[in-house]
């Protein structure tokens, strides 16, 4: 039976998102909706889907992924491809905004909405530059991995960064170099991780750091879709591996210029550890219907 979907089109430094409301948990996509729906030429056109899901109404069995109850929003991401992801920092952002301007939740300047995902709870406030969202912890893994890229004559190693879902991190010598880099070519990582990763191609600003900022430019391939305009995941992971490089003196603040525009990160102590911050916009385009076979 053909379903009719009432969608709202969104993005975050043009990381675009298709985004509707399904309170109930009753309209699960298929992985083959979710592909024509994100078909730049056969459907609507996006990066990712999100359904807004009440957390008490998720999947049985993923309720044991919110570990805190107090988020009456989950965050049902999914890539382009139609596969899973555990966490989307841009979407977070655009997801805020759809649930605030549909009135399925409020968020004055200075109060906190947390929000349920598959990385755990994130909480999001109104800020300067849109939406500012706590993305929580992060970790290294200790192998270095190797990434093949198409212009590489020998491949280069990575940083594995987790924060929330999975990175690589490979710094490039200069501007031009990502500039001319090919990302219609899956980069290769050896060893493959199990469910694969998003991979950020990074080149430290000159000077890295003006007025206590440190600066990057990123251009990356998200597992799932391919290159995208933006990731706030991995502007998040790009910010922690440029930090790693840079050592002793490298700061807390970093803005990182994306094909789609700028946001900011930062890093602060938290009860469990280090948090890192993710500011930046939210837009919502258009809404639209779509009939769904
Ligand atoms: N664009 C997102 C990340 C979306 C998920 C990613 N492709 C994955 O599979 O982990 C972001 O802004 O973080």
């Amino acid at each position: 039976m053909a379903v009719t979907l009432h969608f709202s089109k969104g993005h975050g430094t043009g990381n675009d998102f298709i985004l509707f409301a399904d309170p109930d948990g009753s309209l699960e996509l298929t992985t083959a909706q979710v592909q024509v729906l994100c078909d730049r030429h056969f459907g609507i056109g996006a990066d990712g889907v999100i359904r807004a899901v009440r957390s008490e109404n998720i999947l049985p069995g993923a309720s044991s992924l919110l570990d805190n109850p107090g988020a009456e929003w989950f965050m049902d991401y999914y890539n382009a491809d139609g596969s899973i992801a555990e966490m989307c920092g841009n979407g977070i952002r655009v997801y805020a905004e759809f649930l605030t301007r549909s009135g399925l939740a409020e968020l004055q300047h200075g109060e906190i909405l947390p929000i349920g995902t598959r990385a755990g709870v994130r909480d999001v406030q109104r800020s300067e530059l849109g939406y500012q969202v706590d993305m929580g912890t992060w970790w290294t893994a200790d192998d270095e991995p190797l990434v093949t890229a198409r212009s590489f004559k020998v491949a280069r190693p990575g940083l594995s960064i987790d924060v929330g879902n999975p990175h690589v991190v490979v710094a490039l010598s200069d501007d031009a170099e990502l500039d001319a880099l090919d990302l219609n070519y899956v980069p290769v990582i050896e060893p493959e991780p199990a469910g694969g990763a998003n991979v950020e191609f990074v080149v430290p600003g000159v000077p890295l750091v003006r007025d206590g900022v440190g600066h990057i430019r990123m251009r990356v391939h998200e597992r799932g879709v391919g290159e995208t305009m933006s990731c706030g995941t991995g502007t998040v992971a790009a910010a922690l591996a440029i930090r790693h490089w840079a050592g002793d003196r490298a700061p807390d603040e970093w803005r990182v210029e994306v094909p789609g525009g700028e946001v900011l990160v930062r890093m602060f102590e938290a009860e469990d550890g280090e948090h890192l911050s993710l500011s930046g916009p939210a837009e919502l385009v258009f809404d639209g219907e779509i009939s769904l076979a």
